[in-house]
């Protein structure tokens, strides 16, 4: 039996549902307690012979409707007011200072500012490419300049694994360093011609006396000995380890991922040890990166991935606002070796998400909590004219930092700004990950700068998104290719127990996932079990236990003496997130009540406990793929139904149906007039949730942010 996707499942298909459900009744006996073995005969049958069937039936015809990329419309969408007229961005002038090119993070902004002033540590979580870096960059060039210093390691006569260290005004470590070198040739040369004279008058002598080999012989040996013992100026040298000579700011330096070594400072091994052909230790010490952001900026990104003694020093540099370097590697002759303290009087920049947080050295946390400021950075900003302005100035700056692509054209401009709506995955707003956006920019010029065009405009811009996707992106693809191919989700029809789920790759890039379930006698004496398959971790299964509790009040279905089985189609890489919980609880109630389900929907949306639909992540990702697919309509949360901002390309392709209960997902999913009992049995459920604390698409995006998956 084939069902046209093209009907309207609300009500001129209302015929097909009935024979759908006719030909499923017929064959299916209805599930009840008394009904176990019977569906442990036929299920399998009908599930999986039915759609295979229908699936092979019309393959090119079907085909035909699936959306190919190449197929896409390319037409550009309706202006978007920018906030004011401009050519193209070279005429939009770009601040000079770093702070001013930050957007969207007006408080980040704030915090970085009174910290810069009163040299307090700043922690900043959240997205990548929100601009952290950006902002401790931007910090070290508020900081006085004036403060800075060099500092100079010297050989300590006494103690010669001691180094001394001296800390002199910026620029003039390396004047002092070049005065030593100088007095030192001069010694040396003084030293060596005196040498020369009284060899040459040994040889003269010994000439003379006609001993001329012997005085040859003891020229050479006196040269030797007075090189292996006489004072040699060059190791008095003290060694420059920190030159902030001719900085224009203070020191920014990014200590992400660095070694203890490259963190704390090193002392190199020394191979020749003895003999007059060794290094002197304090020629030997290396500045580590917390010595050179002394009066600076020291940015740590993901600080949780330091190894714990590495944070334990760095609070003790911290504390201290000095620290002594020394040799690393315990093998090391380097290790015998340590310093005088060295300043480091830095401020700490971290980052991270709220990972980082957590498993950073508490103590470490401590500190910055209690001399410092937190700062959560944010993901996307309202879309006003003001905001709209200042992306278009963000393009600018890509552009004039990246220094190779041609400037941006209004219409350009405009399709950036409408990428970043999208992206922003919630309407009004505009995303702030602006580095992932600064991609689009430079993929958009590099488009424009090959073909030899003066400026880049939207149709450059078109090209490039189609062109910069994302591994996931193209990796959805591929999959959706082969899922086509094989055939392993369906596009028309109805099938019992299979629904077309949705679930996002990567944040950006929707795909297709079918969910198919049965219902099996339990094999187990014991209580029936819910089996899901299709690797899922933790909050994927989570929600499958929640629907179970759905499915267990709705049904009114004794159930504890069978298996549900629940599969996941292809999901290799794991599913996580719980936004898969309508399409699950739709497979089940499907295989247990025997009714068909519409195969040109797919659905996605989170389920509490009650049968409310609560919001996901990706919706817009979602529903284009639903569109791509070949499906006709895609339920959504109601509480999505705002974030939706969907390409010109699809919006004619697919019908997206809001829904807040399971009750109306059945109604639009569903086929057949079985489907009214349940429907009917379900808004009794959901008229009892209106306690459920409600689920905003922020705090959705909050959870994703923090690690949750939708
Ligand atoms: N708020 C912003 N304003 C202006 N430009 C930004 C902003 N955020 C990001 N960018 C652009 O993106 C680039 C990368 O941002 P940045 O390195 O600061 O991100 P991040 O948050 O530190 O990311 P990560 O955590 O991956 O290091 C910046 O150099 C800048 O070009």
């Amino acid at each position: 039996m084939v069902y046209n996707s093209n009907q309207n499942i609300d009500g001129s298909s209302e015929n097909m549902d009935r024979q759908a459900n006719e030909v499923v009744e017929e064959s299916v006996p209805k599930l009840d307690t008394s009904a176990a073995d019977q569906t442990q005969d036929e299920p399998t049958h009908q599930t999986q012979d039915e759609p295979t069937h229908q699936t092979q039936d019309e393959p090119t015809h079907e085909s035909t409707q699936v959306m190919a990329e190449s197929e896409l419309s390319e037409e550009i969408d309706e202006d978007i007011d920018i906030g004011f007229r401009f050519e193209d961005t070279s005429n939009i002038e770009v601040p000079k200072l770093l702070i001013d090119q930050v957007l969207g993070q007006e408080h980040a902004v704030e915090v970085v500012r009174k910290a810069a002033g009163q040299r307090r540590h700043i922690m900043m979580i959240g997205t990548p490419g929100t601009g952290k870096s950006l902002l401790a960059k931007a910090m070290a060039e508020l900081l006085p300049k004036e403060e800075l210093k060099d500092i100079l390691v010297y050989p300590n006569l006494e103690d010669l694994n001691n180094p001394k260290i001296r800390e002199v005004p910026a620029g003039k470590g390396r004047e002092i360093v070049m005065a030593h070198k100088m007095e030192a040739r001069k010694k040396a040369q003084a030293r060596n011609m005196l040498m020369m004279l009284f060899v040459v008058g040994i040889i003269i002598y010994s000439y003379f006396v006609a001993q001329l080999l012997w005085g040859i012989i003891a020229g050479i040996m006196i040269l030797m000995l007075t090189r292996q013992f006489l004072p040699k100026e060059e190791m008095m040298i003290p060694k420059l380890a920190v030159s902030n000579y001719d900085k224009e700011h203070a020191p920014y330096i990014d200590a992400t991922g660095a070694h203890a070594g490259a963190l704390l400072g090193d002392v190199r091994h020394d191979p020749f040890q003895s003999g007059g052909l060794e290094t002197p230790a304090h020629d030997r010490v290396e500045a580590g990166d917390i010595h050179k952001a002394h009066k600076g900026v020291l940015f740590i990104d993901e600080i949780n991935t330091l190894r714990l003694e590495s944070q334990q020093s760095l609070l003790t540099a911290l504390q201290e606002k000095e620290y002594p370097i020394t040799g690393q590697s315990e093998r090391s002759s380097g290790a015998l070796v340590k310093t005088e303290p060295v300043p480091c009087d830095f401020i700490m920049v971290s980052a991270g998400n709220l990972d980082a947080v957590q498993k950073m050295h508490p103590a470490l946390r401590s500190r910055i909590k209690g001399y410092g400021y937190e700062v959560y950075m944010r993901d996307s900003m309202a879309d006003s004219p003001e905001n709209r302005k200042k992306l278009a100035r963000f393009v600018a700056q890509e552009v004039v930092r990246d220094g190779h692509i041609p400037h941006f054209d209004e219409g350009a401009v405009g399709e950036v700004i409408r990428e970043a709506r999208r992206r922003a995955g919630r309407k009004g707003h505009l995303t702030l990950k602006l580095r992932d956006l600064g991609g689009l920019v430079r993929v958009a010029g590099d488009i424009a700068h090959s073909e030899g065009a003066p400026i880049t405009t939207a149709e450059h811009v078109l090209a490039a998104k189609r062109i910069a996707r994302s591994i996931e992106q193209q990796l959805a693809d591929s999959y959706l290719e082969q899922r086509k191919e094989y055939e392993s989700f369906l596009r028309k029809g109805s099938a019992v127990g299979r629904v077309n789920g949705l679930a996002v790759m990567g944040g950006d890039s929707g795909i297709v996932l079918p969910i198919v379930s049965e219902v099996t006698p339990a094999l187990s004496g014991a209580e029936g079990r819910i089996i899901a398959t299709g690797k899922l971790k933790a909050i994927a299964k989570e929600a499958v236990q929640n629907v179970s509790a759905v499915i267990k009040n709705m049904t009114g279905t004794d159930i504890s003496r069978h298996d549900v089985h629940i599969q996941f189609v292809g999901t290799y890489e794991g599913v996580e997130g719980d936004s898969a919980s309508v399409s699950i609880a739709t497979a089940v109630i499907s295989a247990i009540e025997r009714i068909p389900v519409d195969q040109t929907v797919a659905m996605t949306g989170s389920l509490s406990v009650r049968g409310d639909v609560l919001p996901v992540g990706g919706v817009t990702y979602k529903i284009e793929a639903a569109a791509q697919a070949g499906l006709k309509k895609v339920i959504i949360p109601k509480a999505n139904e705002a974030d939706v901002l969907v390409e010109k390309a699809y919006r004619e392709k697919i019908q997206i149906i809001p829904v807040s209960s399971i009750a109306e997902v059945m109604e639009h999913s569903l086929m057949g007039p079985k489907k009214n009992t349940i429907i009917e049995k379900l808004k009794n459920i959901t008229k009892l949730s209106f306690d459920i604390p409600e689920v905003t698409p922020a705090s959705v995006q909050a959870m994703n942010l923090f690690g949750c998956r939708n």
